[in-house]
């Protein structure tokens, strides 16, 4: 059995090796010539699998590692017969620190505080289900918009998209890109909703970047520069637009969810959907790929805001600040496509808030419900 999988999936070998060969190639490389001769294939997120990538093939498996599917044409699978997983929910944890990590920076930098805010959020399945809770045990007050959910659960918690625009300082995009349909979401935010966005809104979209229309947004950051924007994902990856990268308050390479563990689930599902397909046992456990986090205990002493304590903990497991910057040395140092391909390649080791053990000094019990709130596990001094 052939398994080709992209290089930039964790722990391949370790999984699918025990099932056959594994073949590794860059995702952007996988063509038809390289899975002519494959009986599974597993991708992350750049690789288009069409018709034309599986036609000649003699594929029954397809996994791809990632929530999102809108690379994977399901219908062309279906057609050849081809069996198709993804991984809802792996990256899940990783994008909302990430969302967290950006609204404590940009807290930091305007002097506003993050329990201050109202958030909206477009998109409550997996990530957005899980930013609205921590966010809601955090203390910030937070607005929901999902009309396919709205229409399926009732109408009741959920608001439309002006509302969200009209009433929220910050606004964060979780949905996937849909093409077509009632709730389509391409350029979902687009020029006459960017418009109506009030001054001092800040918008995250760690979404897909055809959601919102990047030449509009420019255009609002550029002339007025009363928005803030948080992008990750981008129209044109990986040549991504530099004007409205420079633009942006934080700029990352599409790598929101990219902490090992959320990466390693990623790998996991997919493995686990293999040995089903091929009706074998899966041997390998999610606990046997983890490794033991760099800092597994942090001791809060006195003397900290609430946000600043939140911030310090933040920051001891992951600063989006370092992936922003990352992105710009990466860019100037070796052009838009391959700076921008080279962060995701050589991404450095992340964990996630859960994975930090938080001590509660004397005198900072008090911060107890918002560090756990936040995701990190708490335990008294
Ligand atoms: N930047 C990154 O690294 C990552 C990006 N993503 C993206 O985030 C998307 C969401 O991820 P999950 O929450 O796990 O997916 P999910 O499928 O669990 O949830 C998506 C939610 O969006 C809702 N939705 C669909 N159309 C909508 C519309 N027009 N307006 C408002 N809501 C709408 C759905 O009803 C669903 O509840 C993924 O599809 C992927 O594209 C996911 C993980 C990492
Ligand atoms: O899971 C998703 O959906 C994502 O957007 C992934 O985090 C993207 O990861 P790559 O496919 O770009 O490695």
């Amino acid at each position: 059995m052939r398994i080709v999988v992209d290089a930039n999936v964790p722990a391949a070998e370790a999984c699918f090796g025990e099932l056959g060969e594994v073949v590794r190639l860059a995702g952007r490389d996988i063509d038809a010539h390289a899975v002519r001769d494959a009986d599974a294939l597993v991708v992350r997120s750049i690789t288009r699998v069409d018709e034309a990538l599986v036609a000649g093939s003699r594929l029954r498996f397809v996994g791809t590692c990632t929530i999102g599917t809108d690379h994977v044409d399901e219908t062309a699978l279906v057609r050849h017969g081809i069996d198709f997983a993804n991984a809802p929910g792996c990256n899940a944890e990783a994008v909302v620190d990430y969302v967290l990590s950006s609204l404590l920076t940009l807290g930091e930098r305007h002097d506003w505080c993050l329990t201050d805010r109202r958030v909206g959020i477009v998109g409550v399945g997996n990530v957005g289900g899980r930013l609205l809770t921590r966010l809601q045990d955090l203390g910030v007050e937070c607005l929901a918009c999902d009309p396919p959910r709205a229409q399926r659960q009732g109408a009741s918690g959920f608001h439309d998209l002006e509302t969200l625009i009209d009433a929220c300082d910050v606004l964060c995009l979780h949905t996937p890109l849909v093409r077509d349909g009632p709730h389509a979401t391409h350029h979902l935010l687009d020029a006459r909703r960017i418009a109506e966005l009030a001054p001092q809104t800040v918008l995250v979209n760690a979404g897909r970047g055809d959601c919102v229309d990047g030449q509009a947004l420019r255009g609002r950051l550029a002339g007025p520069g009363d928005i803030t924007a948080v992008l990750d994902v981008w129209e044109g990856e990986p040549a991504i637009d530099p004007a409205l990268r420079d633009l942006a308050a934080i700029a990352t390479p599409h790598v929101a969810g990219y902490s090992l563990d959320g990466k390693l689930r990623g790998t996991h599902a997919v493995y686990l959907a293999l040995c089903h397909e091929l009706g074998l046992p899966a041997r390998i456990g999610l606990a046997d790929l983890l490794p033991t986090p760099p800092l597994r205990r942090l001791e809060l002493g006195g003397g900290l805001t609430p946000e600043e304590a939140l911030r310090l903990c933040a920051r001891a497991v992951f600063d989006v600040r370092r992936d922003h910057d990352r992105l710009l040395r990466e860019q100037h140092r070796q052009g838009l496509a391959r700076g921008f391909d080279a962060c995701r390649a050589n991404y450095p080791l992340r964990r996630e808030f859960a994975t930090l053990g938080i001590e509660l000094g004397e005198g900072t019990e008090d911060l107890a419900p918002l560090l756990a709130g936040a995701g990190f596990q708490v335990a008294p001094g």
